[in-house]
């Protein structure tokens, strides 16, 4: 098997190392919260204008973030929201992110049946993407052949995926705390992820197949750190979502490496908050996204 070096699992470690950061930036522009000044005047029914106000937002976030942090993560839902317009937001922000030397995680969270999945997989992640994303979030619930695409395209290009293993939201364990055979419906997916990642690992034990795992529940990403030694894991929930510093750290393997932490409205609407509120009012945005950004990284400093 011949696998593209440097493989995406290296280019998130070297970043981490090199900006001595776990942080990444979600990029989820909202109408509602974007600051005033890009606000004003738009009319509901202007798809193109509020697109172009996403990609002013979003790369002012980049501007500021760029340095500080690995990756950003996009979420896809919110630039589909405004229809064709929102997509070329969407690859703009990706392309300028890319631009500032910042790994993009698109959170799509796509899959479907095999020949499906290899579209998808072409779409986001191959040569000839349009999007040209660094890595994708997917989807197991349609097994393992839908996956594999995702890791074909993988071992072609420096590219990686996060599958959803145990996902922040109170409603997840319907189905994947589900038991089967002795384990649950996560369990069983984080042993794929390994068993998947183990023909494929560089030179500090990390595969392409990335997982997340919500700060929401610390026990459990303490049990997947240990069951999917292979896996960088994306941990979205910090913040907005109430996990906190203590809750994360158990994601982590030495040195800070083997996850990033994801906090997307606590970072990219801080001047919302009622603690930077008042000191970044008015158009200080960007600032309270800095501070907000540095307040994270002082306290995820697991970085040696
Ligand atoms: O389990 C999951 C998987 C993905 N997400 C996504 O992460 C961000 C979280 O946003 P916050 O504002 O920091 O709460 C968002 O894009 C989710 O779709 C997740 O929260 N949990």
């Amino acid at each position: 098997m011949t696998i593209a070096t440097p493989s995406f699992a290296t280019l998130l470690t070297e970043a981490v190392q090199k900006t001595r950061s776990v942080t990444c930036v979600g990029l989820d522009p909202r109408k509602a919260n974007l600051p005033e000044p890009m606000r004003q005047a738009i009319a509901q029914d202007r798809p193109e204008e509020w697109a172009a106000a996403y990609t002013q937002f979003c790369c002012g976030i980049i501007d500021v973030v760029a340095g500080k942090v690995p990756c950003v993560k996009p979420q896809a839902a919110f630039f589909e929201q405004l229809g064709p317009a929102g997509m070329i937001s969407l690859g703009e922000v990706v392309r300028y992110a890319r631009s500032k030397q910042l790994l993009v995680i698109l959170d799509g969270k796509r899959n479907d049946i095999g020949s499906t999945a290899t579209a998808y997989a072409d779409a986001y992640l191959g040569a000839d993407s349009p999007w040209q994303s660094d890595s994708l979030t997917v989807s197991p619930y349609l097994g393992q052949d839908s996956i594999e695409p995702f890791v074909d395209v993988c071992d072609q290009r420096s590219a990686g995926i996060f599958v959803l293993v145990k996902t922040s939201n109170p409603g997840g364990g319907l189905l994947q705390n589900r038991e089967t055979d002795g384990q649950s419906v996560f369990q069983r997916v984080a042993e794929l992820l390994t068993e998947l990642n183990k023909p494929r690992l560089d030179s500090h034990g990390y595969g392409p197949l990335g997982a997340v795992v919500g700060a929401t529940y610390p026990e459990e990403l303490a049990q997947m750190r240990q069951a999917m030694p292979h896996s960088v894991i994306l941990i979205p929930g910090f913040g907005a979502q109430g996990g906190a510093a203590d809750d994360v750290k158990v994601g982590f393997h030495a040195g800070g490496l083997g996850a990033v932490v994801n906090s997307s409205r606590h970072i990219i609407f801080a001047y919302q908050r009622p603690e930077y509120a008042e000191k970044f009012a008015g158009n200080a945005w960007q600032r309270a996204v800095e501070a907000a950004t540095d307040d994270m990284n002082q306290q995820l400093n697991f970085c040696e």
